[in-house]
């Protein structure tokens, strides 16, 4: 076995199943066991470890991680001092950023956060509900909640600070957002001392690259079509700005052959208008990954 081991803590919780696939599509499987803390990836290379989002930051900068994936939120929230590699914009369920929001009962009075001035407000972001507070001016009593955040309102809290993804925790508990503290996406860390070691450095960009090309290519396809010379520029035409099309010659000089990306959800309308302009033998497929 190879001494060289870059320690990868993978998050425990909402981002668990989320990481495991994106890892599944940049071509490492992460096989998971119920009750080992050390899942097994098929990369000798790499040694997993599985932590939860809320300490992976900690322990990243302490270097018992080289690496790890966790939201912005909990880097922002433990103060942690680490190397973020890249930014990967994914989930629990969605490719959108989750977002931390104050919350009240729906017949709360509570419009804005200056009427919580002297209240109990339960969460388990303290330090950032702390600061969100001092910036408006607004004194009131901030408990640290350990989960199951949104049951407390009204009566163990009279407001809360909790991440919504889908809102439907929120909505299942008649809550109602007042306001929002911020938004957080799924971030790609490292130690600052194993950023700096030449061979974990690579490694880890080369895991970034595979990790972001697969969100690179979510939602897009490819387009594949024939066309005479002639009618290349019209066509070319009504391909999306921003891309390049490839265009290559066919054993027949009078016709070139187009292959382009878009996004899969504008091929619906293009392909007729393609078609009208001379376009022909169009083919459209999948693809895993966009590395620019
Ligand atoms: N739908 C989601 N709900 C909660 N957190 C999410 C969601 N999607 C992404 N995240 C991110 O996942 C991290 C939350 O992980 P955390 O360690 O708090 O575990 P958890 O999933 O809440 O686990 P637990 O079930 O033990 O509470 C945060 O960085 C958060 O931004
Ligand atoms: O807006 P939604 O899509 O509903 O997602 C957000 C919910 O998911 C998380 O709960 P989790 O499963 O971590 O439970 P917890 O409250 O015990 O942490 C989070 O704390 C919210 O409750
Ligand atoms: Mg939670």
């Amino acid at each position: 076995m190879s001494d060289k081991v870059l320690k990868l803590g993978i998050p425990a919780g909402s981002l668990q199943e989320s990481t495991a696939e994106l890892f599944k599509r940049a071509g490492y499987v992460i096989k998971f066991s119920s009750r080992s803390y050390y899942p097994t990836i098929d990369d000798d290379e790499i040694e997993c470890l599985l932590i939860r989002a809320q300490e992976m930051a900690r322990y990243v900068d302490q270097g018992i991680l080289d690496a790890g994936i966790t939201g912005y939120d909990w880097i922002l929230e433990t103060g942690a001092d680490v190397q973020e590699i890249c930014e990967l914009q994914f989930s629990k369920v969605s490719r959108r950023p989750v977002r931390w929001v104050l919350c009240v009962p729906e017949d709360s009075p509570v419009q804005s956060v200056k009427d919580l001035e002297g209240k109990r407000i339960a969460t388990e972001v303290v330090g950032m509900t702390e600061r969100y507070l001092e910036k408006h001016g607004v004194t009131a009593k901030v408990e640290f909640s350990w989960g199951a955040t949104e049951v407390k309102p009204p009566k163990l809290a009279d407001a809360i600070v909790e991440v919504t993804e889908t809102g439907s925790s929120l909505r299942a508990n008649n809550l109602r957002i007042v306001e929002e503290l911020m938004q957080s996406t799924t971030r790609f860390i490292a130690n600052k001392q194993a950023f700096e070691d030449p061979w974990k450095r690579e490694k880890l960009e080369n895991i970034a690259m595979m990790l972001e090309s697969c969100l690179a290519a979510e939602g897009k396809v490819c387009l594949m079509m024939n066309v005479v010379r002639t009618d290349l520029e019209k066509v070319l035409n009504l391909l999306p700005a921003l891309q390049k099309p490839t265009v290559s010659s066919l054993s027949d000089p009078d016709w070139v052959a187009i292959n382009t990306i878009m996004e899969e959800s504008v091929v619906r309308s293009i392909v007729p208008k393609l078609k009208a302009a001379g376009a022909c033998g169009v083919v459209e497929y999948q693809i895993s990954k966009i590395i620019d």
